[in-house]
């Protein structure tokens, strides 16, 4: 079997907890996943079940409580720098241009000035923002901040992508929008991704494969499905595709019982 490009093994997150002292909550306990390299994975999950927690342990921004990640069969110690990570919030940097967003990464990284800003503007122009180069965060729209992150995140190459429910904030024609646009660069590039989604359609369009968490506590992989739909795909078109409506009836049937156990410990909480 070929090397994973990210390997989650056995992994457990335990927090020691903030409301009552001395008590702790195990948000993941003994979750396994792989990604290979140049395969689109999307986890779907009940909200609150942990499926930030594992894309920072992939990310090596948190350290498990037990367990261990590799990339490419390496084992992870400290930051995953063959990792590129787009979070969930708003992370532009308010007092940088669009350009100066962009290219952050690349100055931290020790990449002279020029080259940085010749890459930065090229990235910019891919994700559509050719001629916004000077923009403030506060003078884009929600669409324009996130492509900014999208060619923040890319424009160090990263062999290995992690998103954490990156088009969640946007309108729904706007999400369509960025999401063929990920999946046209994707298809260009290959890289390994880690998608995290509450969004069922969207994980089944984007992906070659859908993993299912549990509710948590504890959560872990249910199920896990490859989406056999050929590519290219068109994110809205591929929703009427009868092997689409298939699978969404076949995860459904896993993912909906965790949701309603997830929605009932929200209430109690
Ligand atoms: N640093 C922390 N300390 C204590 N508890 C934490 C910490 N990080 C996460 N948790 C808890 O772990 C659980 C999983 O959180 P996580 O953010 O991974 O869920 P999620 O599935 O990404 O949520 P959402 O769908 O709302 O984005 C939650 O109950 C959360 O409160």
């Amino acid at each position: 079997m070929p090397e994973a490009a990210l390997s989650l093994e056995n992994i457990t997150c335990t927090f020691a907890s903030n409301e009552s002292a001395g008590k702790s909550y195990t948000a993941v306990q003994d979750a396994s996943l792989s990604i290979a390299p140049g395969e689109f994975v999307s986890v779907v999950g009940p909200t609150g079940c942990g499926k930030s927690t594992l894309l920072n342990v992939g990310a090596g921004l948190l350290a498990p409580s037990s367990g261990q990640v590799r990339v490419f069969g390496q084992v992870l110690q400290g930051v995953n720098q063959r990792a590129g990570y787009m979070f969930q919030g708003e992370a532009l940097m308010p007092w940088r241009s669009a350009l100066s967003n962009v290219t952050a990464g690349l100055e931290f990284a020790g990449v002279p000035a020029a080259e940085a800003q010749e890459r930065g503007r090229d990235w910019l122009k891919r994700v559509g923002l050719g001629g916004f180069e000077n923009r403030y965060p506060h003078q884009m729209s929600g669409g324009m901040r996130k492509r900014t992150m999208l060619a923040q995140t890319l424009i160090r190459d990263p062999d290995i992508i992690l998103m954490d429910e990156p088009f969640s904030a946007l309108d729904v024609q706007t999400r369509q929008l960025m999401e063929n646009e990920v999946l046209e660069i994707w298809m260009a590039k290959r890289k390994a991704v880690l998608f995290i989604t509450h969004d069922l359609d969207e994980a089944i369009a984007m992906s070659d494969r859908v993993v299912v968490l549990s509710a948590g506590p504890a959560t872990h992989p249910i199920g896990e499905f490859g989406i056999d739909i050929p590519r290219p795909r068109d994110v809205a078109e591929v929703r009427t595709n009868p092997r689409f409506v298939e699978l969404h009836k076949a995860i459904w049937d896993v993912l909906r019982e965790e949701v309603l156990k997830g929605y009932a410990q929200q209430k109690r909480a």
